[in-house]
C-alpha cells in the first residue's frame, strides 16, 4: 500500500529551543513496520549532544523565564501544548501509526489521551502553587517550620516505542509542570511524533531548554544521560534489561530513577459470569490491542476449567473478526509489531512454545495475505505448565497463554506465578471474590471485570520485577518534586546548650 499523503518531516535534535544537528551528524533509518521499506530518518544523538543539552537545560533552571516561573504560568504552556496536539491529531496520528505500526484508530486515541494529560498536569501546575510552601505546626513558641516542594532539577526521561508519544508525554507533563527541564530520549524504534512535540514547543514559545529531545540509540543517547552527573533524576519505562542497566548505572551517583517495566499480567476468568461474550472482547483487548505491544498486557488466560472449552470456542470465533491490514486502513484491529527484530522475537517465543510442548490453538504465524511487513497472527497457546517460557517471559506481542484452574486458591497462585507485578484482572460477578483477588494480586494495577482502561488521574506503575514510582496523577507529578524541610529558631531567647562565658 502507498504510504498516505503525510509528510515525514526532517527533523534534528531539539536543544535549547533550536533544531540543532547532532556533533557527529549521525543519522537513523526510520523503517515501516507495515512496508519494511525506508521512509525517513531521524538524527542519533551521542554523548557530546546530551552535554549540550543537559547545559541548555541547566541554563534553563537558572533563567527566570522557567527557573522562576509559578505554575500558573507553567499551565499555560502546558495548555497551548495540548491545543496544538489537538490541531494537528490526525496529521501525529498518522505519523505515530506510520513509525510504529499501531492502527490508526488506536493513534487517534492516543492523541487524545496525550493533549489531555497535558491538560491535566496543566491543572496539577496551578494547583501545586498553593502547596508549595507548606506550614508544619510544631505547636512550639520558638519555631517555625515549613516545607518546600520545588522542581528536582534537570531530569532524563527515556521512553519506549509502544506508545511513543503518550509514554513520553507521561513524563514530559508531569516534569513540566513540577518546574523541571527536561531531556526526552524516546525510542530509537518510533521517534517522529516526539520530534513534533519539539516544534510544537516552539511554536507555543516554551522557554528554550526546558525541554530538549534528543533521538537516538539507548547506549548512545540514553546511557550517557544517565550517567551524567548534572542530570538530577532519570524516569524510564522499557524491558527489564535495560531498567537494570539504568538502575546499575544510576547508583553510581545516587541519582533516583524510577522504572516502568512491563510484565506478564494475568486475567483470571471465573464461570460465573453472565455474558461470556463481554468478557471475551475484554480478554482479546487485553492481550491483542497495541498487537500485544503493551507493558500491561493480560497475556495470561487463567480460566475456571468448567468454561474453559466454551470460552476458548467463543475467543476464535470473535478472532476471526479481527481485521489484520496495513494499520491506516479503516477497521483495521491488528497492525504489524514495530520492528523486524521484535517479530523475529515474538516468532521465537511462539516456536520454543511449540518446541517445548505446548499446542498453538490459533494463529503462530505471518498471517497468510500480508505479504511484507511485520505480522503476526493473534495467537493463543494452550497445554503450558509454568515451567515454559512462553508462561514466565514477557513477549509484547499478540500472543495469549491459557491454563485453567478448578478453585480459587489455584487461581491466585497461577497469577502471582511470575516475577512481574504490574497487572492483574479479574472476570466475576461475585465482588466479595473480586475484592479478596484486589488483597492477593501482587501487582500495582488491579481490573476488576475489565482490562487496560487507563485513566491520567490514577497511579501507574508496579511492584516485583515490574519496576517501582508511579506515573500519572499526583504521583506522577511527586516524581518530579524535591522536598525541602525549612526550620527558623523565632525566640530571643538563648539557646542553653553551653555555657555562656
Ligand atoms: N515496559 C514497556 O512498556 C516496554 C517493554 N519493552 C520490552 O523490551 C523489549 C526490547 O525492546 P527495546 O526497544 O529494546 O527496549 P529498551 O528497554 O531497550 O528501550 C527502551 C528505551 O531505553 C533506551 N535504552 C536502551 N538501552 C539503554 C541504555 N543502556 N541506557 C539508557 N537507555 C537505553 C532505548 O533507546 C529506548 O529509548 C521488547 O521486546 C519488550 O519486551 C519494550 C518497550 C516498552
Ligand atoms: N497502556 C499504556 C501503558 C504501556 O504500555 O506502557
Ligand atoms: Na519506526
Amino acid at each position: 500500500m502507498a504510504i498516505p499523503n503525510v509528510r515525514i518531516p526532517s527533523r534534528q535534535l531539539y536543544i535549547d529551543g533550536e533544531w540543532r544537528e547532532p556533533v557527529k551528524k549521525n543519522r537513523i533509518p526510520i523503517i515501516s513496520p507495515a512496508t519494511e521499506e525506508t521512509i525517513g530518518d531521524i538524527p542519533a544523538a551521542t554523548e557530546e549532544d546530551v552535554d549540550i543539552a543537559v547545559e541548555a537545560a541547566r541554563r534553563a533552571l537558572g533563567r527566570d523565564d522557567w527557573g522562576s516561573t509559578t505554575g500558573a504560568q507553567r499551565a499555560k504552556y502546558l495548555r497551548a501544548i495540548a491545543a496544538k496536539i489537538l490541531e494537528r491529531k490526525s496529521e501525529l496520528a498518522k505519523l505515530e501509526s506510520l513509525d510504529c505500526g499501531k492502527t490508526l484508530f488506536e493513534a487517534a486515541w492516543d492523541m487524545d489521551d496525550v493533549a489531555a494529560c497535558f491538560e491535566y498536569y496543566a491543572d496539577l501546575a496551578e494547583a501545586l502553587d498553593s502547596k508549595r510552601k507548606t506550614p508544619v505546626d510544631l505547636h512550639l513558641d520558638s519555631f517555625k517550620t515549613y516545607v518546600l516542594r520545588e522542581p528536582i532539577g534537570v531530569v532524563g526521561l527515556i521512553t519506549p516505542w509502544n506508545y511513543p508519544l503518550l509514554m513520553a508525554t507521561w513524563k514530559v507533563a508531569p516534569a513540566l509542570a513540577a518546574g523541571c527541564a527536561a531531556i526526552l530520549k524516546p525510542s530509537e524504534l518510533a521517534s517522529i511524533t516526539c520530534l513534533e512535540l519539539g516544534e510544537i514547543c516552539r511554536e507555543v514559545g516554551l522557554p528554550p531548554g526546558a525541554l530538549n529531545i534528543l533521538t537516538g540509540l539507548g547506549p548512545e543517547a540514553g546511557a550517557p544521560l544517565v550517567s551524567h552527573p548534572h542530570v538530577d533524576k532519570i524516569a524510564f519505562t522499557g524491558s527489564g534489561a535495560t531498567g537494570v542497566k539504568i538502575m546499575t548505572a544510576a547508583a553510581q551517583l545516587v541519582k533516583p530513577v524510577t522504572l516502568e517495566l512491563g510484565g506478564k499480567s494475568p486475567i483470571v476468568v471465573f464461570d460465573d459470569i453472565d455474558n461470556l461474550d463481554l468478557v471475551v472482547e475484554w480478554t482479546l483487548f487485553g492481550c491483542f490491542a497495541n498487537a500485544g505491544q503493551v507493558c500491561s498486557a493480560t497475556s495470561r488466560l487463567i480460566l475456571q476449567e468448567s468454561i474453559a472449552s466454551e470460552f476458548l470456542e467463543r475467543l476464535l470465533l470473535w478472532i476471526k473478526n479481527i481485521k489484520i491490514s496495513d494499520p491506516l486502513e479503516e477497521d483495521c484491529k491488528l497492525g504489524p509489531v514495530v520492528s523486524s527484530g521484535q517479530y523475529e522475537k515474538v516468532l521465537k517465543f511462539i516456536s520454543k512454545a511449540k518446541d517445548e510442548g505446548a499446542t498453538i490453538l490459533c494463529g503462530g504465524e505471518r498471517p497468510q495475505h500480508m505479504k511484507k511487513g511485520y505480522y503476526v497472527q493473534p495467537t493463543i497457546i494452550t497445554d503450558i505448565n509454568t515451567s515454559m517460557e512462553i508462561w514466565k517471559e514477557e513477549v509484547f506481542g499478540p500472543v495469549l497463554c491459557v491454563k485453567t484452574f478448578k478453585t480459587e486458591e489455584e487461581a491466585i497462585e497461577l497469577a502471582n506465578d511470575t516475577k512481574y507485578g504490574l497487572a492483574s484482572a479479574i472476570m466475576s460477578k461475585d465482588l466479595e471474590r473480586c475484592e479478596r483477588f484486589t488483597k492477593a494480586f501482587q501487582t500495582g494495577i488491579i481490573w476488576l471485570n475489565c482490562s487496560q482502561p487507563t485513566f491520567m488521574q490514577l497511579p501507574w506503575g508496579g511492584r516485583k520485577r515490574s519496576g517501582f514510582g508511579r506515573d500519572l496523577g499526583e504521583w506522577g507529578l511527586e516524581n518530579y518534586l524535591n522536598i525541602k524541610q525549612v526550620t527558623q529558631y523565632t525566640s530571643d531567647e538563648a539557646w542553653a546548650f553551653y555555657k555562656s562565658p
